[in-house]
């Protein structure tokens, strides 16, 4: 099985049993942590029977510092829009990903509620953009630079929940610019990345520099995911912006 494979099918197999833990239950903060806590148990125990030799590094499970010293490390968010989720409603996701030497090389963004998974193994054919744009934001916490760019682009504004769910959004083509700034931790957008790269999106950092995982600290507050074609205008927004 291709890490890639892996990826996938973990973060599939989570989604269903976030799925069923979640029909018949009351919802609110409790569900949130409980799906937290069981998804990310099934991953890590599944991978360190896959991949004994490789880091792991996850949302849910007290950090390693060790694993800045291995060249392969899982970057794993096993619930990404735990608000969502409790919530009911459709816009969470599971992320899987591998980073060698800090690269997004492999990974999965399942969204069950959608009854999908988006894989670097098989990323999708793009989507042509729309008139006018659509930028994804936040809906609990819309990133002021996304907002002034939609501005200046005419784009309309698409609020979603989860990272996942909004970079995905892009490859199904229910939008066409994920950008974002103000926080974000490693495992928020490796996953995200690895799908977007593979199919042939833009993705980097917001200096238009790569996004890179497994670092000691795993905060990575701000990311651009768009069409390659309108990375370069909406990087000398940004920019221009923070002069
Ligand atoms: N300013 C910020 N600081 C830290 N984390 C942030 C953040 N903005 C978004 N995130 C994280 O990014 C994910 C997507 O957020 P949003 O839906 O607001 O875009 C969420 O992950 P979790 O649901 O795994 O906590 C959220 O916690
Ligand atoms: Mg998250």
């Amino acid at each position: 099985m291709t890490d890639a494979e892996l990826a996938h099918g973990l973060a599939e197999e989570a989604g269903k049993l976030l799925l069923r833990l979640r029909e018949g239950h009351e919802g609110g903060k409790a569900l949130g942590d409980e799906g937290d806590r069981v998804a990310n148990r099934l991953i890590l125990d599944r991978l360190r029977i896959e991949r004994p030799d490789d880091a792991i590094l996850s949302e849910e499970e007290k950090d390693n510092p060790a694993r800045c010293g291995f060249s392969r490390a899982w970057v794993i968010d096993p619930l990404d829009g735990t608000r969502e989720y409790s919530e009911g409603r459709n816009d969470w996701a599971v992320h899987v990903a591998l980073a060698v030497d800090g690269r997004p090389v492999a990974g999965a963004v399942a969204l069950p509620g959608l009854g999908l998974t988006l894989a670097s193994d098989r990323p999708p054919a793009l989507i042509a953009e729309a008139a006018p744009l659509r930028m994804l934001v936040s809906r609990t916490r819309p990133a002021p630079e996304a907002l002034a760019v939609a501005e200046r682009l005419g784009a309309t504004l698409v609020p979603m929940g989860s990272a996942g769910a909004k970079a995905m959004a892009v490859l199904r083509g229910e939008a066409d610019i994920y950008l974002h700034t103000g926080g974000q931790y490693e495992w928020d957008n490796c996953a995200p990345a690895a799908v977007a790269m593979a199919a042939g999106l833009h993705v980097s950092r917001v200096d238009g520099s790569e996004l890179v995982y497994n670092c000691a600290d795993p905060w990575l507050p701000d990311l651009l995911i768009c069409h390659r074609h309108r990375a370069a205008e909406i990087l000398a927004f940004v920019a221009d912006m923070n002069a």
